[in-house]
C-alpha cells in the first residue's frame, strides 16, 4: 500500500523527530538522498556528476535548503553548481547558502543582478560537456547569468517551495520556471513541483511541471492527485525516518499486492449463489449497449451468475447466453446479493431506483440513477451504497460547477460522501474512493490511463465493482479494487492505441490473472 499523509501530520511527525536528533540533521537526510537521486539521474557513472552544470531554483524556505544542502554535496563531486534566488527579496536559507559556497558553488540573485559569484572548482567543470562559464561575465548585457545558466543547465532542482508554499508561483519566479522548463534539462522538484497544494493536488495558477519529484519522509495527496499529480512526474521517494505509524494516512494507493489479497477466490464448495449473484438494471430500447457492457463488467467480477433487468434482454443474450435476464421490476427478479442501476437507463429509472434502493443488500448508483438523488434515500439503508460519478455528474450531485470538481477531486469525493453517506467512486484521471461520511483514508487509483475516457467504460466499471460487492467485498475495496482492475484492463487492451469499452471488458480477465499472479 502507497500511503500519503497531510501537511499537518507530516510536519507533526518530523517535529518529534527532530526533537530525537541533533539540529539539522533532518534537513541533512532530505539533502543526502535528493543529492543521491540527482546524481542519479545525472547518470551512474561517476564522470556524469563530474562536470555536470546543476542549476537550483531556490525560494525563501527550507525547501530552498534542501537544495543548496544537495547542491553543496554535487558541487564537492566536481559538479558546476549555480543558486538562482528567486524569491522577491532575496531571502534564502543561510546554512545551505554557506554551505554551497564553500563547496564551490555559486549563487546568483533574480534575473539583472549578480549578488555573489564564485568560480566552480578550479580546473572542474572541464569534462565533455565543456567548461562551466564564469556567469558573472556570460550574463554581459545579453541576458541574466540566470538565464544564462538554466539554458546551459543539465539538471535544474525547483526548490521554489515545498509544503509551506501558498498558492500558485509568484511572478517574479514564473518567467524562471518556464526558461527552466524550456532548456532540456532534466526538471528535478525537490518535495513537490512549486505551485501545487500538497494537500488537496489543486494547481491555483502557475506552477512547475517536472520530469522528477524527490519527496522527503512521506507522500504528500496532492502527488497522488490530478492535476498536481501529472505535474510531478515519475516520483522519488526519500525514507527520513518519520514516524507515521499510527496515525491514519489520508490517501492510499492499493499496490498489486493489496489488490491480488482483495480479490475474491472460489472455494471448493462454491457454487454459483454462493459465489454471489449480481443484479444489473441497465440500458434501455435506446441504449441497449450500456446494458451489454455493465452485464460485460459484471461477468469478470468474481460473482457465480449474473441477472439483468431491463429492457435490453435480447440484446444481452445475443452477446452472453449465460445471463439470467427478466423483463419485470428488480423487486420481482429474484434474490441478489448486490445491485448495480444506471447505465443507458430510460424516464423509468426512479421507479427501478426505488425498488433497488429499497433492497437490503449492497447497491451500486451510477449515470442515470444518479441523477435527482435525494440523500435521504441512501442515508436510511442498511446495507451499503456506492456511487460511481464523474466530474458532470459529481458537480450536478454537489450543486458546484464541473471545473470545481475537476480542480479539488480530493475535496469533491469526500464532500459527496459527507452528503450521502455512501462510498463515493470519482471516476477521472485519477479515480478516487472515498468511504462514506468523510472517512480516511481516501483511495486514489494508480492504474488509470486516458485510453479509459471512451463512450461505455463507465458501464463496464459499474458491472465490475457491483459484482465484486456481490462476491461479497466491502464497498471501498470493491470500488478500489475494480478501478484497479478496469485500469489494468484499460492499460492492457490500448496498448498504446485507442480502444472501446468492450475491448476493456474483454481485457479484465487478462488483468485479474496477472495481479493473481503477483
Ligand atoms: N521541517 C523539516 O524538518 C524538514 C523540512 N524539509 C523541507 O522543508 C520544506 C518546508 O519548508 P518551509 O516550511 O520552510 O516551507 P517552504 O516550502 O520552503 O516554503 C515557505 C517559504 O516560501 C515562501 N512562500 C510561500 N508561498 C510561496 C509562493 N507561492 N511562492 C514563493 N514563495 C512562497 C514563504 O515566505 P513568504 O514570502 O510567504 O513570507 C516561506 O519563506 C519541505 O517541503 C521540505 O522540502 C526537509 O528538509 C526535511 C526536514
Ligand atoms: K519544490
Amino acid at each position: 500500500m502507497r500511503t500519503a499523509y497531510s501537511v499537518e501530520t507530516v510536519r507533526n511527525a518530523e517535529r518529534e523527530l527532530m526533537e530525537r536528533l541533533p539540529e539539522g540533521a533532518l534537513m541533512q537526510r532530505a539533502a543526502a538522498g535528493l543529492a543521491a537521486a540527482c546524481a542519479d539521474l545525472l547518470g551512474r557513472a561517476p564522470g556524469r556528476v563530474y562536470g555536470a552544470r546543476v542549476v537550483l531554483l531556490v525560494g525563501a524556505g527550507d525547501n530552498g535548503g534542501d537544495a543548496l544542502y544537495a547542491g553543496a554535496r554535487l558541487a564537492r563531486r566536481g559538479a558546476g553548481v549555480t543558486a538562482v534566488l528567486v524569491d522577491a527579496r532575496q531571502r534564502a536559507h543561510p546554512g545551505g547558502l554557506a554551505a554551497l559556497m564553500a563547496a564551490g558553488g555559486r549563487v546568483v540573485t533574480g534575473p539583472h543582478e549578480v549578488h555573489e559569484v564564485h568560480e566552480v572548482h578550479e580546473g572542474h567543470g572541464t569534462g565533455a560537456d565543456g567548461p562551466a562559464a564564469p556567469l558573472a561575465h556570460a550574463g554581459g548585457g545579453t541576458g541574466s547569468a540566470a538565464y544564462v545558466a538554466l539554458h546551459r543547465a543539465h539538471l535544474v532542482m525547483d526548490a521554489i517551495t515545498g509544503i509551506g508554499g501558498r498558492g500558485g508561483l509568484r511572478p517574479e519566479a514564473v518567467p524562471l520556471v518556464r526558461a527552466a522548463e524550456a532548456s532540456g534539462a532534466v526538471l528535478v522538484a525537490v518535495d513537490l513541483p512549486s505551485g501545487v497544494d500538497a494537500d488537496s493536488g489543486r494547481v491555483d495558477g502557475a506552477c512547475v511541471r517536472a520530469d522528477v519529484t524527490v519527496t522527503f519522509g512521506a507522500y504528500k495527496p496532492g502527488l497522488l492527485i490530478d492535476p498536481a499529480k501529472e505535474r510531478a512526474g515519475a516520483l522519488r521517494f526519500v525514507d527520513l525516518g518519520l514516524e507515521t505509524a499510527g496515525t491514519p494516512a489520508d490517501l492510499e494507493a492499493l499496490q498489486h499486492a493489496d489488490v491480488a489479497a482483495l480479490l475474491p477466490v472460489p472455494a471448493a464448495e462454491s457454487d454459483k449463489y454462493r459465489r454471489g449473484v449480481v443484479g444489473v438494471v441497465a440500458g434501455s430500447a435506446r441504449y441497449p449497449g450500456a446494458a451489454v457492457l455493465a452485464v460485460a463488467g459484471a461477468l469478470h467480477g468474481g460473482a457465480g451468475a449474473v441477472r439483468y433487468v431491463g429492457q435490453g434482454g435480447d440484446a444481452v443474450l445475443a452477446r452472453f447466453p449465460e445471463v439470467l435476464v427478466s423483463g419485470g421490476a428488480p423487486a420481482d427478479a429474484g434474490r441478489v446479493q448486490s445491485w448495480v442501476i444506471g447505465p443507458g437507463l430510460d424516464d423509468r429509472v426512479k421507479d427501478a431506483r426505488a425498488d433497488v434502493l429499497a433492497s437490503d443488500v449492497p447497491v451500486l448508483l451510477d449515470a442515470d440513477a444518479l441523477a435527482g438523488l435525494d440523500p435521504q434515500e441512501v442515508r436510511g439503508r442498511s446495507a451499503p451504497t456506492v456511487l460511481t460519478p464523474h466530474a458532470g455528474e459529481a458537480a450536478r450531485l454537489l450543486g458546484v460547477e464541473r471545473a470545481e470538481v475537476e480542480s479539488g477531486r480530493l475535496d469533491s469525493v469526500r464532500k459527496l460522501a459527507v452528503k450521502y453517506g455512501a462510498t463515493v467512486l470519482l471516476k477521472g484521471s485519477t479515480t478516487l474512493v472515498a468511504p462514506p461520511d468523510g472517512g480516511r483514508p481516501v483511495r486514489v487509483n494508480p492504474t488509470g490511463t486516458g485510453w479509459l475516457a471512451t463512450a461505455g467504460s463507465g458501464d463496464v466499471l459499474s458491472g465490475l465493482v457491483g459484482s465484486l460487492l456481490a462476491a461479497g467485498l466491502a464497498a471501498v475495496d470493491a470500488a478500489s479494487v475494480g478501478a484497479y482492475l478496469h485500469g489494468l484492463a484499460g492499460r492492457s487492451a490500448a496498448r498504446g492505441a485507442p480502444v472501446g469499452a468492450g475491448d476493456v471488458a474483454g481485457a479484465v480477465a487478462g488483468a485479474w490473472r496477472g495481479v493473481g499472479r503477483g
